[in-house]
């Protein structure tokens, strides 16, 4: 199985580009990549970006999807309009998969994405996505909404279906309580998976490698449900089982799920 990510390079290996193919690999999917920019950046936080021009990246994209059988797709920093709007020429004639981690600011707060470039990622990228995943200061940038409550997640996921997403993962690794529940919303529906909360400060890269095992899981063809619990179970080992690497917020653990053989309870619930 052949999954794509296009997304920037973290050169300390616990997000971006670096995160994605470690989560393809340890989930047995052949990982290919797009580049989009380069960033100096360790644990401690972002040091320098260096963005690839837009006619590039479609170059890496043309000669990924020329070649192989790629069955699902995923975009984590774009960085700018251009480039966003590069990937949407090139992905809205093929009917892979594509799934949209709106990656905005890093942890340490650096810019990863342009204030001008949310215009694109709502009005172009999203009609064309399978599902998009924001955290909750994403989901706030993407909707002007201030999201609080249930109700609150709840508007934001409808005003984020509303732009022509299929799928809304609405991440709740920034929200409070004793548990790290994430819901997946549709147009009539919604299913939710929760872990408990672990307290640490190694948190680099969580998204990246949670958006990156739904699509390794697409790629192999689970059933969309099972693809979120098992993506889950995939995060929250990553998360459990620190490696204490670096001097600020170290990345998570991407060999955990495999050498404990994806054991780890997630609660589930339908309405
Ligand atoms: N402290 C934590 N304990 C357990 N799971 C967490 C924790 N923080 C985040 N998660 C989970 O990690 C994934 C990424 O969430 P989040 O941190 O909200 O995204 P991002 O990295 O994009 O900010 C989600 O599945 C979320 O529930
Ligand atoms: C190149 C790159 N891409 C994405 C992130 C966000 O990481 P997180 O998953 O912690 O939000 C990052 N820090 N660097």
């Amino acid at each position: 199985m052949i999954a794509c990510t296009i997304a920037g390079s973290d050169s300390g290996g616990g997000a971006g580009i670096q995160a994605d193919l470690k989560t393809f690999q340890e989930l047995g999917v052949f990982g290919t990549s797009v580049i989009t920019a380069l960033t100096a950046q360790n644990t401690l936080g972002v040091h320098g970006i260096s963005p690839i021009t837009s006619s590039f990246v479609q170059r890496q994209l043309q000669a990924i999807l020329t070649d192989f059988d790629v069955k699902a797709i995923k975009t984590g920093m774009l960085f700018d309009a251009t480039i966003i709007e590069g990937v949407v020429d090139v992905l809205k004639n093929t009917s892979i998969p594509l799934i949209v981690d709106p990656v905005m600011i890093a942890k340490g707060g650096a810019n990863l994405l342009q204030q001008q470039a949310v215009r694109a990622m709502q009005e172009q990228l999203m009609p064309i996505a399978f599902m998009c995943t924001p955290n909750i200061p994403e989901a706030e940038v993407l909707t002007g909404r201030t999201i609080r409550t249930q109700q609150d997640i709840q508007a934001a996921a409808n005003d984020l279906l509303a732009l022509g997403v299929q799928y809304v993962v609405m991440k709740g690794g920034h929200l409070e309580g004793l548990h790290a529940t994430d819901i997946l919303f549709w147009k009539g529906g919604q299913f939710s998976v929760a872990t408990p909360r672990i307290d640490t400060k190694d948190t680099h890269g969580t998204g990246c490698t949670f958006s990156a095992a739904i699509t390794a899981l697409l790629a192999k063809g689970f059933p969309l449900q099972e693809a979120i619990i098992e993506a889950k179970k995939f995060i929250h080992l990553a998360i459990s089982h620190p490696l204490h690497i670096g001097k600020g917020h170290g990345p998570t653990n991407h060999f955990a799920y495999k050498q404990v053989q994806g054991k780890c309870e997630v609660m589930t619930h339908e309405p």
